[in-house]
């Protein structure tokens, strides 16, 4: 009996441990979610502030941050009875818009636009971005080099002195699929590291872009000082790159979002 019930204590202590180290452990994740939610929404919150007046036409970035920036436009455009055409970036921005009730518009109807507003997956002190971590760039490209300006805004994780200091994903390269290999085996043998083919969750296979391509993540050699304007011009000629996750001399402004409820603006020099 005194053996039973040594055991039955010992499995009891143990499942406690278990679980109020999960419970601990899902909290404090919990609680940095709630801490970097708070800087994307306030920084969306500045930038629309500051970048959006009647009478414009803003494209509409991809990604989570961009979605408090949606909300803070819908918000003004209703209590401020604003005029904004919005141009999307990708097709949950798409979405965004007609879910927010914005003015939908497109580059045949509006190629010249005022700002685009998105997110970034990592901003170097140069404010050289890499986008398409979540599988949006080539359309975000197109609608920011037809903006006069193009507005970052993103967390305090997204801020780096160089490329790949914080993100560690790689820069992600849009390809025709039929390319990925030959497109891979060239930006090895040109610049080293290491390029995977993106794939698809909830789904058998790669990841398939809004545009119908895939998407190669090129994990680049952190030790080699690279020039990222001519490693972004090499890379887009390789015939069947469509278009890269470098963002090289677009950026206008960056407004990030810090855990002390404050937000830091950096400009180009
Ligand atoms: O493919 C996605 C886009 O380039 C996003 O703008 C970028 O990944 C940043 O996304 P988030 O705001 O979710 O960090």
């Amino acid at each position: 009996m005194r053996v039973t019930g040594n055991v039955h204590n010992k499995t009891f202590y143990r499942l406690f441990w278990h679980f109020s180290s999960y419970f601990k452990q899902s909290r404090s994740h919990s609680l940095i979610m709630e801490s970097l939610n708070e800087a994307k929404r306030i920084a969306a919150r500045r930038a629309i502030d500051e970048h959006v007046e009647d009478n414009s036409v803003i494209g509409i970035g991809s990604g989570s941050t961009i979605v408090f920036a949606v909300t803070r436009l819908a918000e003004r455009v209703k209590s401020e009875k604003l005029n904004v055409i919005c141009v999307p970036t990708s097709f949950q921005a798409r979405q965004l818009i007609i879910e927010n009730k914005l003015c939908l518009g497109d580059l045949e109807t509006h190629p010249e636009l005022d700002c685009t507003v998105d997110g970034a997956d990592e901003v170097d002190r140069d404010l050289t971005l890499i986008k398409g971590g979540g599988g949006c760039l080539t359309q975000e490209k197109i609608v920011a080099s037809c903006a006069k300006k193009l507005v970052i805004i993103a967390d305090y994780t997204k801020k780096s002195e160089r490329l790949g200091d914080q993100y560690k994903k790689g820069i992600p390269i849009e390809v025709i699929p039929i390319a990925y290999v030959p497109v891979s085996i060239k930006i090895r043998e040109h610049f080293g590291g290491n390029v995977t083919l993106r794939m698809a969750k909830m789904k058998a296979g790669p990841l398939v872009t809004d545009n119908g391509n895939f998407i190669l993540d090129w994990n680049f050699p952190t030790d080699k000082n690279l020039d990222w304007p001519s490693v972004n011009e090499t890379i887009t000629m390789i015939p069947g790159v469509v278009e890269t996750g470098l963002f090289v001399g677009m950026t206008s402004k960056v407004y990030f979002g810090l855990p002390d409820g404050s937000v830091k603006t950096t400009e180009p020099l």
